[in-house]
């Protein structure tokens, strides 16, 4: 089992608010660790500290065994990680096309050539919309672009934030499929963040859950059900 990610003791503030008070956890490489929490615990934070968006406080975060603490995004996106960020953040008047072409801008690649076979092989949706407005997709199909968009760059790592949120359930499942997918045939490593357990539990290898700052929980994907998370979540 190769660890892919890791931190120890990672804080991380907004200003004078601290928001990760030490947060420990591994992921191992082709395997899908979903981050479950309340809103407000500092998920989305998380995955920002590890992308560089926001400043390590102390502790550390490594990948690959390499310290990538202080780095900035671009160097972690050139190294393998690759971000899709809560609500997707496609841009509504550009095109298919043009929104993958994003993908590698955020490599610090604007000229690359888009991996368009690659590409389209997983979406196959996105080929024949390749002409369409980013913001006449669906929720769903937003998704799968954002998706294809973080794939661009030939991650090993993909953070994922909340990809169901307004998502229609039969969809979230077709996510499900290609995140395992992309997991199981193309060694990828997803660490997922998500709030609801049945698509969780679709796709999770190991769990984490998250309260006030700090992995509270961890387990097997078959403890996702205890009563102790739904009690947590439905709170
Ligand atoms: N840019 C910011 N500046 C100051 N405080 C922030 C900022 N972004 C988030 N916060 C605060 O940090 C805390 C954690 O937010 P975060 O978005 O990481 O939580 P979350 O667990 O991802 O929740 P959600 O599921 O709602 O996204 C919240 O109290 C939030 O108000």
């Amino acid at each position: 089992m190769e660890i892919i990610l890791e931190s120890n003791n990672l804080q991380a503030a907004y200003g004078q608010s601290t928001i990760l008070w030490g947060v420990n956890f591994k992921a191992v490489k082709g395997k899908i660790t979903t981050i479950m929490g309340r809103n407000g615990v500092g998920k989305t934070t998380l995955l920002k500290t590890i992308m560089g968006l926001v400043k390590v406080s102390d502790g550390s975060i490594k990948f690959q065994k390499e310290e990538i603490g202080a780095m900035p995004p671009h160097k972690k996106a050139r190294m393998g990680i690759s971000y899709v960020p809560q609500g997707r953040e496609i841009i509504p008047k550009l095109t298919v096309y043009e929104n993958l072409k994003l993908g590698m801008e955020a490599l610090g690649n604007k000229k690359g050539k888009l991996p368009e076979e690659v590409i389209y092989e997983l979406f196959p949706i996105l080929k024949d919309f390749r002409k369409r407005l980013g913001g006449n997709l669906s929720g769903g199909q937003q998704q799968q672009l954002a998706l294809a968009r973080a794939m661009v760059s030939n991650p090993s790592l993909i953070l994922l934030d909340e990809p169901t949120e307004g998502i229609q359930p039969s969809i979230a499942m077709e996510i499900a499929q290609v995140l395992k997918n992309l997991a199981r045939e193309k060694n990828i490593s997803v660490l997922l963040v998500e709030q609801k357990i049945d698509f969780a539990k679709q796709l999770t290898d190991y769990y984490y859950f998250m309260d006030r700052g700090k992995m509270v929980m961890e387990g097997g994907k078959e403890e996702l059900e205890h009563q102790e998370i739904k009690k947590h979540l439905s709170v």
